[in-house]
């Protein structure tokens, strides 16, 4: 359905070509600090026609508190946001209304609800991830208060990759530039591949990079809603993308035992921590309090502006081009989107986790 998360839980609603989207927040706790210009923050990180690199659809992205504030204050009542379209061109998708996009989501909706808002991929499109930006701005304000803080970075598109691990970056840096790549020299090289993609009307995808600092020890539930499953379900939910992996990842295949395992010491603090961290903060499904790191892998988004051959909804072979805006590459703009979901995981588990114990 439209619903994420079991205590902190969002439901989003709206399509690309209508009136607008939004989300209702349920289950934030009262007494945090929250005004719009919190979430407008967010969105303003995602937002389209944001730089050359992105869609150049305009949309300001305004958010509209309607409910759950009283005096710059979660009041502890559904929270509700919503964002009004402005800038939709829905004469750019006429020509998909009997046809269908290679890869796209206009086939399987077709399949599965028998008719289909075909503007912009209505309910199927990324503008959807708005929504969640917007929830994941009350959830990261939460998780600011127990000194929990979440980003993400682009670490790779296509072949271009960043040569160094996350604990050699300076996070800081995310912000210097429109990929959202903390190393500068990689981020102008991987700007360079999407002008060349863009101008050659194709699509490039690439890698998020994840990183949570200040998570405290014991977040997580067993069995199914392990901390990492619940993070792969909620990566795996935004569009575009085809993979998930946190801490050594698919490359843990090539250690053994003994080169894998964390060695736990005690530092001078007192504190419980690890020499190595392949676990990626994570164990038994539950948080150790060290630094929990994960990668998300994007797709080339489907809509390239090249004729491609396909099928009507009559099952005959045509060639189709795209029309309209697009996004040559969703790195940049994905990095918020990472960034949201992963602090709706966070909050949700951090409510969750006050239940465990007497
Ligand atoms: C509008 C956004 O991205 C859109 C995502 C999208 C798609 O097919 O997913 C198609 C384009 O929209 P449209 O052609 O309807 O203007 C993008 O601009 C957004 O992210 O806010």
């Amino acid at each position: 359905m439209n619903t994420f998360g079991t205590l902190f839980r969002i439901t989003t609603f709206g399509e690309s070509h209508g009136p607008g989207i939004g989300v209702v927040v349920d289950g934030c706790p009262a007494g945090l600090a929250l005004t719009a210009a919190d979430i407008q923050a967010a969105l303003d990180r995602r937002r389209p026609g944001q730089s050359d690199l992105t869609t150049p659809r305009k949309e300001a992205d305004q958010v509209e508190m309607q409910s759950g504030i009283f005096e710059g204050y979660t009041t502890g009542t559904p929270i509700s946001l919503f964002i009004r379209n402005q800038d939709q061109h829905s004469h750019d998708y006429s020509h998909i209304e009997h046809a269908y996009r290679p890869s796209h989501a206009d086939y399987t909706y077709d399949q599965k609800y028998g008719r289909r808002d075909y503007r912009g991929g209505g309910r199927s499109s990324a503008r959807e991830t708005a929504a969640r930006v917007a929830a994941g701005a009350v959830a990261q304000k939460l998780l600011a208060q127990h000194g929990i803080q979440v980003s993400s970075y682009v670490s790779q598109v296509g072949a271009v990759a960043v040569p160094v691990g996350y604990e050699q970056l300076d996070l800081g840096l995310i912000e210097s530039n429109p990929v959202r790549c903390p190393h500068p020299e990689t981020a102008a090289r991987m700007a360079e591949l999407i002008r060349q993609t863009r101008d050659r009307h194709d699509t490039v995808g690439g890698l998020v990079t994840g990183v949570v600092r200040g998570v405290p020890a014991g977040l997580g539930e067993p069995v199914f809603d392990k901390l990492h499953s619940e993070l792969g379900r909620a990566m795996l939910s935004i569009n575009a993308v085809k993979g998930f992996e946190y801490g050594s990842g698919f490359a843990g295949v090539h250690l053994f035992g003994s080169e894998h395992n964390d060695a736990f010491y005690t530092d001078e603090a007192g504190q419980v921590r690890t020499r190595t961290n392949h676990s990626g903060g994570i164990q038994g499904g539950i948080s150790n309090g060290q630094d929990i790191y994960f990668r998300v892998a994007f797709k080339p988004v489907a809509t390239i502006l090249q004729p491609q051959a396909t099928i009507n909804d009559q099952g005959e072979a045509i060639s189709l081009a795209g029309r309209g805006r697009h996004d040559p590459c969703v790195l940049p703009r994905a990095v918020p989107i990472v960034d949201a979901m992963t602090s709706l995981v966070l909050a949700d588990m951090l409510l969750r986790a006050r239940a465990n114990r007497a």
